[in-house]
């Protein structure tokens, strides 16, 4: 079916990266419209097929529509509410504004059936809550669930192939973002393992940041592998505390996600780690504007962890280097210099 004759409807709210790429992807199955704050943004993604603000070197399909009028975004919904999907693709720092905004206004057009789908990582700072807390909080809409895994936006964008999996316990969430994202370059697969997926993609950030720190300092790729296995240990130890299923500790969202970010060079939280490594201070990192949502989610793992008494020592030290200015190769000597133990 050419996409002029198909149905299907895809929103993404949020322009940043990953609201972009995603936004491409669906426009290979969808009408895919992407939401943008900014006017001069959306108008040079109509007019010149880039996003002046993000990757602005990759030209994005001229079937990638784009506004920043809210009552076009809900008109694009209205023309199929039936075959329509929500991507929320806001950091979590953002997103209970966002939810707040958009339901109402859903609610108003009574289109709080159409499923939705998020894509942040991370806790929401002042409550402690993860993403789909927050959404529950605001609304009681019926068809939500977690979109997560390895996915750089460059190289989604890109058409590089990519798998990536919905959580949710809706089935028509899970029917809709396969039906509209899933093709020949991106696979689509299914969990009902929301908060294993959640948690997976909050804490992978921190080991990103670590492994960052460790590249950086240039301790080779042993102490990167390390670092890799012992994270999983600590992210399956508090994910499974949590709720999760320690099995999704080991698929794409978990395992997939920390691999990705901690050796890709891609991955702003790795990136964080370098430049920490380099004797840049963490306000002049976070001052450039980078999406880094590992540095927030450290602090808030290791309070949580401490309250459930469980050990996060590789999360421990991040904080320490991160938060309280201790010199990254004296974290890794107090990393290295723990007690011996049993591994499993
Ligand atoms: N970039 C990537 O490759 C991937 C990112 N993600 C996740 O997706 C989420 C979004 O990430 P990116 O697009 O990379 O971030 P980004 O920093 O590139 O863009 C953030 C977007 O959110 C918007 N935004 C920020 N604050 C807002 C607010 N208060 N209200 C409304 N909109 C606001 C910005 O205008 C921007 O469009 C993050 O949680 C990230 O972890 C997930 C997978 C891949
Ligand atoms: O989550 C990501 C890829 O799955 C992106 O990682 P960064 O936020 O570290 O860039």
């Amino acid at each position: 079916m050419t996409i002029a004759k198909s149905p299907l409807r895809t929103l993404v709210i949020g322009a940043g990266s990953w609201g972009t790429a995603l936004a491409t992807a669906a426009t290979r199955h969808s009408h895919s419209l992407l939401f943008c704050r900014h006017p001069d943004q959306a108008l040079t993604i109509e007019k010149h097929h880039y996003n002046p603000r993000y990757l602005s070197d990759l030209l994005l399909p001229l079937t990638l529509h784009a506004t920043s009028d809210i009552s076009v975004a809900i008109h694009h919904l209205q023309q199929a509410p039936q075959q329509s999907l929500i991507i929320l693709g806001v950091p979590v720092i953002a997103m209970r504004e966002t939810c707040q905004q958009w339901f109402t206004l859903l609610q108003q057009a009574q289109l709080e059936h159409i499923p939705i789908i998020w894509t942040c990582k991370g806790f929401e700072q002042s409550t402690g809550a993860l993403p789909h807390e927050i959404i529950h909080q605001v609304s009681h809409f019926p068809h939500t669930g977690v979109l997560s895994g390895p996915s750089f936006a460059k190289e989604v964008i890109q058409h590089l192939p990519v798998a990536l999996t919905v959580a949710s316990h809706s089935y028509l969430v899970q029917q809709r973002t396969t039906d509209i994202l899933h093709n020949s370059f991106c696979r689509i697969y299914h969990s009902q393992d929301i908060i294993g997926v959640e948690v997976g993609g909050a804490l992978k950030n921190i080991i990103a940041i670590a492994c960052g720190i460790a590249d950086g300092l240039q301790l080779g790729n042993n102490a990167r592998a390390a670092l890799i296995t012992r994270g999983l240990v600590e992210i399956t130890r508090l994910g499974s505390t949590m709720g999760g299923d320690p099995s999704t500790f080991i698929g794409l969202t978990g395992l997939g996600d920390l691999v990705l970010t901690a050796t890709g060079d891609l991955s702003r939280n790795r990136q964080v780690g370098l430049a920490i490594a380099q004797g840049k201070t963490l306000q002049a990192i976070m001052d450039s504007g980078i999406t880094a949502e590992g540095v927030r989610c450290a602090r808030d793992t290791l309070a949580r962890a401490t309250h459930l008494g469980i050990e996060m020592p590789i999360t421990q030290a991040i904080c320490r280097v991160l938060f309280e200015g201790i010199p990254p190769k004296e974290a890794v000597q107090q990393l290295l210099m723990r007690e011996a133990k049993q591994e499993i």
